[in-house]
C-alpha cells in the first residue's frame, strides 16, 4: 500500500518552464536578441540525443535560441576544445553544454574546463564547482538545482534537517550535497565504500539517491516520515517478450513509498526538472551577460 505522497515533477517543471517562457519577452525588450543556448553532441549515444532533441525543443518553446553543434564519434580532444572555443566567443550565445557521457577515447573534465565560466549552464567547470563550494553566485547543475527546488517546494526551509546524499558523481551527488550544506541541511555523503549504508539513511530526514543501481535504496532503510529524491533512471531488462524492459529509479519505489512522507517517481520526478533548471540558467546567464540583474523568482 502506496502511503506517500508524489511529487510531480513533471507539473512543478511545466510551471517552472512556463514562468521561464513569461521572462523572455522582457529579456528581448531590453537586448533586443533572444537568450541563446548552444548544446555539444559528440558520437552517437541514442540517449544522449534524446536528450540533446529534447533540449532544443525545450529551448525553442521558451522563447530562447537554439544552437545544436554535433560532432562525429571520432572526433578528437582538439576539434572538441575548438568548437568550444568558437561559442566561447559567439556573442549570440548566453549557455553552453556539452552533452555527457562524451565518447570514451575524450576527456570529459579538461573539455568542460575550456568552458567560459559565465556560459556554464550545466554549472560543471572547475570554477563554477569552486563558487558553489564557497557559496558564491555561480551557476549550478541542473539536476541537483531541481532537486533541491522540489524539496524545497515540499519542505519549505530545510534548515537543520538531516539529508543523506546516496552517490558523489560531479554531476549530481557532490554539487547536490553543496546545496544541501548551503539550504543548512546536515548533510551525510554516501558512496560505495560506505559501512552499514542502511542505517545512515535511516537517520535521514531527506534522502537523495544518485548512484546509478536500480532499486537499490529499500524502504526499510527509510524513516518513517521522510522526504526521498530518486535522481536514478535505469532501464530494467525486458520482462516476458517486451521491447523494453521498465524505467525504475534508485529507489525501491514501493517499499520505500510504504514509509516515506514524499517521494519523487521514475519517470516524472527529476528528469524533467533537469531540462527546466538548464532553462533557467540560460536566463539568468543572459541576463548577467547583458549586464541585467538576475531575473526575480528563479
Ligand atoms: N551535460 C550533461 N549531461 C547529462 C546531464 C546533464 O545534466 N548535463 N544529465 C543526464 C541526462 N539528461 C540531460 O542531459 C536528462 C536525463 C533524463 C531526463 C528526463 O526527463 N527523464 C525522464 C524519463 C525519460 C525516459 O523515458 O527515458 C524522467 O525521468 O521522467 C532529462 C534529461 C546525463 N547527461
Amino acid at each position: 500500500m502506496t502511503a506517500a505522497q508524489v511529487i510531480d515533477g513533471k507539473a512543478f517543471a511545466a510551471g517552472l518552464r512556463a514562468r521561464i517562457a513569461d521572462a523572455v519577452p522582457a529579456f528581448k525588450a531590453a537586448t533586443s536578441r533572444a537568450p541563446g543556448l548552444a548544446v555539444v553532441l559528440v558520437g552517437d549515444d541514442p540517449a544522449s540525443a534524446v536528450y540533446v532533441g529534447s533540449k532544443g525543443k525545450a529551448t525553442v518553446a521558451a522563447g530562447m535560441e537554439s544552437f545544436e553543434h554535433r560532432l562525429p564519434a571520432t572526433a578528437t580532444q582538439d576539434e572538441v576544445e575548438a568548437l568550444l572555443a568558437r561559442l566561447n566567443a559567439d556573442e549570440a550565445v548566453d549557455g553552453i553544454l556539452l552533452q555527457l557521457p562524451l565518447p570514451g577515447h575524450l576527456d570529459e573534465q579538461a573539455a568542460v574546463a575550456t568552458i567560459d565560466p559565465d556560459k556554464d549552464v550545466d554549472g560543471l567547470t572547475p570554477v563554477s564547482a569552486g563558487r558553489l563550494a564557497l557559496g558564491i553566485v555561480g551557476m549550478v547543475p541542473c539536476t541537483p538545482y531541481g532537486c533541491l527546488l522540489l524539496l524545497q517546494d515540499r519542505l519549505g526551509d530545510l534548515s537543520g534537517k538531516d539529508a543523506i546524499v546516496v552517490g558523489r558523481s560531479i554531476l549530481v551527488g557532490k554539487p547536490m550535497a553543496q546545496l544541501l550544506l548551503g539550504a543548512n541541511c546536515t548533510v551525510t555523503m554516501a558512496h560505495s565504500r560506505t559501512k552499514d549504508l542502511p542505517a545512515l539513511v535511516r537517520r535521514a530526514d531527506i534522502v537523495v539517491a544518485a548512484v546509478g543501481r536500480a532499486e537499490m535504496v529499500k524502504g526499510d532503510w527509510i524513516k518513517p516520515g521522510a522526504t526521498v529524491i530518486d535522481v536514478g533512471i535505469n532501464r530494467l531488462p525486458p520482462a516476458d517478450g517486451a521491447a523494453k524492459g521498465r524505467l525504475v529509479g534508485d529507489v525501491d519505489y514501493d517499499s520505500v513509498a510504504a514509509v516515506a512522507d514524499a517521494i519523487t517517481p521514475v519517470p516524472g520526478g527529476v528528469g524533467p526538472m533537469t531540462i527546466a533548471c538548464l532553462l533557467r540558467n540560460t536566463l539568468v546567464a543572459a541576463h548577467r551577460r547583458a549586464g541585467l540583474a538576475d531575473p526575480e523568482g528563479f
